[in-house]
């Protein structure tokens, strides 16, 4: 993973870390970010989501969901992260609208990240240093895609330095704030750091909650009707004469069983479903376990998620009123270091607000004006690459609202 993502800036070592990760964190809650992301959610979802997904109920056509989530995914964070727009949705069936050079850069960064993963499943550990070292094989298929998605990244940099050259700090992206807090002339590879840090946090972690969650959404009528209850019911609040499309922030805010809903589809099906850790130094875990220095230490997101000794009897049951407070409704978030989906600690995700919005705007957005149908007979297969993906991704139906 290292090779793909350089010394990335959430790798650094100790202080620098520690200094990096508290400008990104300013970062992420400032208003102006938080108005760009809901913008870009709002651009991408009325203007391509929605819209393909009326032509797919025109047309009858069964679509793969899993693949149009993961391409809003990827349109979404490349504007986010850096103002890029890639155009993986294809904008009034117009296909060839998206950019080749980004078309390229899309199934690089796929490809890298798949193959990093990769060197965790040889039954002789360790053996994919050999294949590096010979660049055979997939050690070469990574070398070429890393260094495809480092030329993207390099060129996007360069062409927002010569923007803040000659406009100034104008840009809401995260790369932009970035540039403007660490300076725009710095380096180049902790940039492309930047970028790829964030592309690979955020472009398959949300379609990976939003495919499971559409999945038991399919067979949960009860559920659906409580969503477009609330949805109805935030839309009764607005002042008269207010058509606005679609909802915003602090409407979302309001929609407590729809976070509800969400954070209970990622207990049982976390995007993140494992992750490790690499002591630097000798530690000592809260609880008294001592780590030396070289280990690993894993956690299982989705092992706890099911554990009867955390979540109770009704551990394997989709209940999204185990997360609301009976006395008002209102969603009661519990101890992240229980719903582990997120990580929890000082290395707890930056975005988890940011993700939310992007999630609720989606269900919001979707179940609003349409149905979603996936076969009763259809099993997924669980695929764990760096995120939980189906095998064979969901085919769904799709048509316009009914009640
Ligand atoms: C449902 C959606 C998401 C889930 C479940 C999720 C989960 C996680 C997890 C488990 C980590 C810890 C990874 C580790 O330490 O190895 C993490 C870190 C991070 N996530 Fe997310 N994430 C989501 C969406 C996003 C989005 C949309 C972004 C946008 C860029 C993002 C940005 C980050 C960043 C920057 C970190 C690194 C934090 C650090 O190491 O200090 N995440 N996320």
């Amino acid at each position: 993973m290292h090779d793909f993502l350089g010394g990335g800036i959430f790798n650094a070592d100790g202080e620098a870390w520690r200094e990096q990760r508290k400008v990104a964190s300013h970062e992420f809650n400032t208003r102006s970010l938080r108005d760009f992301v809901e913008r870009c959610v709002h651009d991408e979802l009325h203007g391509r989501l929605l819209p393909l997904l009326r032509r797919a109920a025109a047309s009858g056509a069964s679509l793969d969901l899993q693949d149009v989530l993961e391409r809003f995914g990827f349109d979404n964070i490349c504007r986010v992260a850096f103002d890029h727009d890639p155009r993986q949705l294809p904008v009034d069936n117009d296909c060839t609208a998206a950019n080749a050079d980004s078309s390229s850069f899309a199934d690089a960064f796929r490809d890298a990240s798949y193959l990093s993963v990769g060197r965790f499943r040889y039954a002789i550990p360790g053996f994919w240093k050999v294949k590096k070292e010979l660049n055979v094989g997939s050690e070469r298929r990574l070398r070429e895609s890393v260094a495809t998605v480092h030329g993207f990244a390099d060129r996007i940099i360069q062409s927002r330095r010569e923007e803040m050259r000659r406009d100034g700090f104008e840009k809401h992206d995260l790369l932009s704030l970035f540039m403007s807090s660490h300076g725009a002339e710095s380096s180049k590879e902790p940039l492309r750091d930047v970028v790829t840090s964030f592309l690979l946090a955020g472009r398959e972690s949300t379609s990976s909650a939003l495919t499971w969650f559409f999945w038991l959404l399919s067979s949960r009528p009860d559920v659906q009707r409580r969503i477009r209850d609330e949805m109805a019911a935030v839309r009764a609040r607005r002042p008269r004469g207010d058509l606005a499309v679609g909802f915003d922030v602090d409407e979302l805010g309001e929609m407590h069983y729809v976070h509800a809903a969400i954070t209970e589809s990622m207990r049982l099906y976390p995007p993140v479903p494992w992750n490790s850790m690499y002591a630097q130094a000798d530690d000592v875990l809260p609880d008294g376990t001592a780590v030396k220095a070289g280990w690993f230490v894993g956690y299982n997101s989705y092992a706890m998620g099911r554990m009867e000794s955390v979540w109770g009897d009704d551990v394997l049951e989709y209940r999204p009123e185990r997360w609301l407070n009976p006395a008002d409704g209102a969603f009661q978030p519990g101890s992240p270091f229980r719903f582990v989906a997120f990580h929890a600690g000082p290395r707890m995700c930056l975005a988890k607000e940011m993700a939310y919005i992007q999630m609720k705007s989606v269900v919001a957005g979707v179940l609003e004006a349409l149905d979603v149908a996936v076969d009763d007979a259809y099993r997924p297969q669980q695929f764990a690459s760096l995120t939980l993906r189906m095998a064979g991704g969901l085919p769904v139906t799709v048509k316009p609202r009914r009640d």
